[in-house]
């Protein structure tokens, strides 16, 4: 089921949360609201829910007004970061829960359930675990089983908020791709919410970056990456050296490197920021050839890859490289002069 947001807006007291989003989500994608804390993505997954209703404007499900149907009617199933299961049932009856309390006539019969149940702790793969109590399971064991819950009664529409957010990073990494092989068997409509871009980058189809109440850019993850559409993307999403300079004539000088600039194509220089990723910077032993010349600062190793710290002479600003390193002699020494020429960068006018 697709589901669109058109102009939505809410505000609590005098405090806009969010101001006038639109967005469209598309049958069988699994989107990630992205964005700092208190920038509105949980009211956004909220209204979407039912569990809010927006001050203007209006949410659709397959093209049709659900505004203000209830929570119940929408056919959304949740998974929250602190999903509290039953602690007094087992992990069969808290995944059962959903089908029993239906009315008698709209009830699977027990057959039903059980068979259902057991698919669902297949797919999640915990079916070993059906007669354990939460308090038993690790907390992985647990959001997994929360999400096996939120399966039982069919959704048109997963809403998942931060559900990795309480456990440890080992995990979170093991269930981001988990997530995304579940998502890839069952293809329902899923949102999920997080401020971890490293978890929006490898789990979701799209991303939709939030900040403020606003959204920043919608993009897949190579288009968010690649292209930022501005400061505030390239801030969040991924490392990058941001440089104050000037620009004029198509061209942008930051802090001593020259960079393309074709959006500033006239001829009174203005005021620029620049934003140049790591690893698009090129670094050349010596002082001879092209770029700015450096010095180095420091050098270290993380996994594959080279970080090197520059120093640009006039000035006190650093820069940082991103190099790969199949190993051996590091081809850099601190205090040695090298040249550093920009391979691409992003200019924004301020
Ligand atoms: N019921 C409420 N009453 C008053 N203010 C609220 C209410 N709910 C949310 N807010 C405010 O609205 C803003 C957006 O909140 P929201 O929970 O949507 O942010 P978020 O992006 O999900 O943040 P986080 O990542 O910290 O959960 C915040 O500043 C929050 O304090």
């Amino acid at each position: 089921m697709s589901i669109q947001v058109r102009d939505l807006r809410k505000t609590f007291g005098h405090f806009k949360a969010l101001d006038e989003v639109s967005l469209t989500f598309n049958s069988g994608e699994l989107v990630a609201l992205l964005g700092p804390s208190g920038c509105g993505k949980t009211t956004l997954l909220r209204i979407i829910a039912g569990l809010e209703y927006p001050d203007s404007g209006a949410v659709l499900f397959s093209g049709e007004d659900a505004t203000f149907t209830h929570v119940r009617e929408r056919g959304v199933g949740f998974v929250f970061q602190h999903y509290a299961l039953f602690r007094h049932m087992t992990v069969f009856d808290n995944v059962a829960f959903g089908l029993t309390v239906r009315p008698r006539r709209q009830r699977p019969s027990r057959g039903e359930i059980a068979e259902r149940v057991h698919r669902l702790l297949e797919l999640v793969q915990l079916d070993w675990l059906a007669d354990r109590y939460p308090d038993q399971l690790s907390g992985g064991q647990r959001q997994r089983i929360a999400l096996a819950r939120a399966l039982a009664v069919e959704p048109r529409v997963l809403l998942l908020d931060e559900p990795f957010g309480a456990l440890d990073a080992r995990v979170r990494k093991d269930l981001r791709g988990w997530l995304r092989r579940l998502h890839d068997e069952l293809h329902v409509t899923s949102i999920f919410v997080t401020h971890d871009q490293e978890e929006a980058m490898e789990v979701a189809d799209r991303i939709v970056v939030i900040n403020q109440g606003r959204v920043e850019q919608v993009g897949t993850p190579q288009e968010i990456y690649n292209a930022p559409a501005s400061p505030f993307v390239y801030g969040f999403i991924g490392d990058a050296n941001r440089l104050c300079g000037h620009a004029a004539d198509g061209w942008a000088e930051l802090a001593g490197l020259r960079v393309p600039a074709p959006e500033f194509g006239q001829s009174e220089p203005r005021q620029v920021t620049g934003y140049i990723r790591p690893h698009d910077i090129q670094l050349q032993a010596g002082d001879q050839g092209e770029g700015v010349a450096v010095r180095v600062e420091s050098v270290s190793q993380v996994g594959a890859a080279l970080r090197v710290s520059v120093r640009i002479p006039d000035g006190d600003t650093s820069l940082q490289v991103e190099l790969p390193h199949s190993g051996g002699r590091w081809p850099f020494q601190v205090g040695e002069p090298v040249k550093a020429l920009p391979r691409a960068a992003r200019v924004f006018a301020g």
